[in-house]
Parts: C-alpha cells; structure tokens; sequence
C-alpha cells in the first residue's frame, strides 16, 4: 500500500491511499467557500473510488474491430478523465500491447482539474499514443478540433463520457447536461455513456451540505431528474442524430453502459 499526501493552496487536501491502481481515496477538505463545488470536494471520504475494472468487465476487448475500427488511425477520446487510471486502462484493454505498435489508435485523455491532469501525465504508461490535457468540456473546446487536425480526422471515432454528467449538471442545469451531450455527439461517431443516476446526486448534495457548502447552484431547479440516463438517450436519438445500438449492462455501481452511433 503506498500513500501519498498531496496540499493544495487552494485550500484543498487530501490523502490518497491505494492498492496497485487505487482502491481507496480519502479526502480531508479545507473548505475554500469561494471556488464552485467540485468533484474532489464532494468525494470527502469516499471510499469506493469505481475502480477501472468494474467498466472494462464489461466491454468487449474487441469493441474497435467491432465497431468497424481495424487498420485506419483510431481516436479516442476520455471525457474528465481524473487522474488517468481509467484512460490507460481502457486503451489497454481495447489494444493489447502486441497490437499497440502496428495499430494507431490514440487516446485523448481531458479534466477540467490541472492537478489531476498532471498526475495523468505523471503516471500516463504510453505516452506515445495516450495524451492528457487540461479543459473544461463546457468551455472553449479548440484544443479536441487541434488534437483532430494533427491527427487529420474531422471527430472522434469512440469518445468516453463515464461518471461525468452529473458534474456537468450540477454545476450548469438541464441545459449544461443538453449542450455536454449535443457537444459530445456532434465531434464523434460512437459514444459511450455512463450516466450517474439520480440517487449519486443526491449523495454529492448531501456531502456538500456536511461540508458546509451550499448547495450546488442547480440542484434544486433541474428538470431532469429520475432516470438521467433514458433523458440522455431521448436527447441523443430525437436531437443528435444518435442511435443507441449496445447496452453493455449495468455496472457493479448500477449504472448502464450505454453505446450509440452516428446515424
Ligand atoms: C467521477 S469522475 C470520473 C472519472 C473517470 N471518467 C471514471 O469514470 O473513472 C468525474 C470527472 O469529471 C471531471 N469533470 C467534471 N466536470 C468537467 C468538465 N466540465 N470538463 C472536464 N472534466 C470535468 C471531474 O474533474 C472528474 O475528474
């Protein structure tokens, strides 16, 4: 077991502790009431960081070939990608290391928080194919249409969205979690969604409140509620030009995997 002890002058610490890739994260909050809640922040003392395994489970090794992906350059790309484990992870999955040097396939790993990002980048195990950078998905998105132009593909074949809607929807209303998923389907061909059902955003408002925080800005206001996921799937089909075509089923976390396509 290793651990490691990591102080943020922005008035956040925490203590990670982990088990090979990390089982277990424990976080002792210095509360800094000015910046918007985040996602480090509401997991104080959570226990069961999802380790990778409990998604790859449950994806096919084959997924690339399957969805048509063989020979040709291959982009990824990881939508709030943490600290990388789940990243890395997933590329190896899908592309065992006899494979990685004949096939291109790319991985673009991105979070809106620079620390985690940094720690991606530290412990990134391919750097020639997996790359990190730090952004905000609802902000200014150029740096993915750059990552696209070097690599001369206009989307992204396979894009990650695992365990991120609730952030986006918490921090930026019906309408934030609308424009994430319009966003997201408009620059790729395949998208895989892992949405957090309604009782994970209950438990983020709880923890908040212990915290002392208000609560998140749009807690109280969303009308999507109840299953985020089949609200996720009615906005892809009827306004994305989105197939669903897979449920991988549900994770050990209860959430549906759910993969769709560009019709
Ligand atoms: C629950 S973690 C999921 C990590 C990983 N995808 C997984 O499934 O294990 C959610 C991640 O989304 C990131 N995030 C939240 N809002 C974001 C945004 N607007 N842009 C980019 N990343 C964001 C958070 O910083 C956090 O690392």
């Amino acid at each position: 077991m290793s651990a490691q002890l990591l102080c943020y002058f922005s008035g956040l610490a925490f203590v990670r502790c982990g088990y090979g890739h990390y089982n277990r994260t424990f976080l002792l909050i210095w509360q800094n009431s000015r910046a918007p809640p985040t996602y480090r922040e509401c997991l104080q003392q959570h226990t069961d960081f999802n380790p990778p395994e409990n998604r790859l489970s449950l994806i096919p090794p084959a997924l690339l070939r399957d969805l048509g992906y063989s020979d040709e350059t291959t982009l990824i790309l990881d939508v709030g990608c943490n600290s990388g484990e789940l990243s890395g992870a997933f590329y190896k999955h899908l592309v065992p290391e006899e494979q990685s040097d004949r096939r291109k396939v790319h991985l673009l790993g991105f979070d809106l928080d620079e620390t985690l990002v940094q720690r991606a980048q530290e412990i990134n195990p391919l750097p020639s194919r997996i790359t990190f950078i730090p952004l905000d998905i609802t902000k200014d998105t150029n740096q993915l249409q750059d990552y696209l132009s070097q690599h001369g593909c206009s989307h992204f074949h396979l894009c990650l969205c695992l365990a991120v809607t609730m952030w986006v929807h918490l921090n930026h209303g019906d309408s934030g979690l609308l424009q994430l998923l319009s966003r997201l389907s408009s620059m790729s061909q395949h998208l895989l969604l892992e949405a957090q059902p309604w009782k994970c955003y209950r438990s983020a408002a709880r923890r908040l409140r212990k915290l002392g925080r208000s609560d998140f800005d749009h807690f109280k206001t969303l009308k999507i509620q109840g299953d985020v996921a089949d609200h996720a799937r009615e906005h892809l089909e009827r306004h994305c030009g989105m197939e669903l075509i897979q449920s991988f089923g549900s994770t050990a976390w209860d959430r549906k995997l759910l993969l769709f396509r560009k019709t």
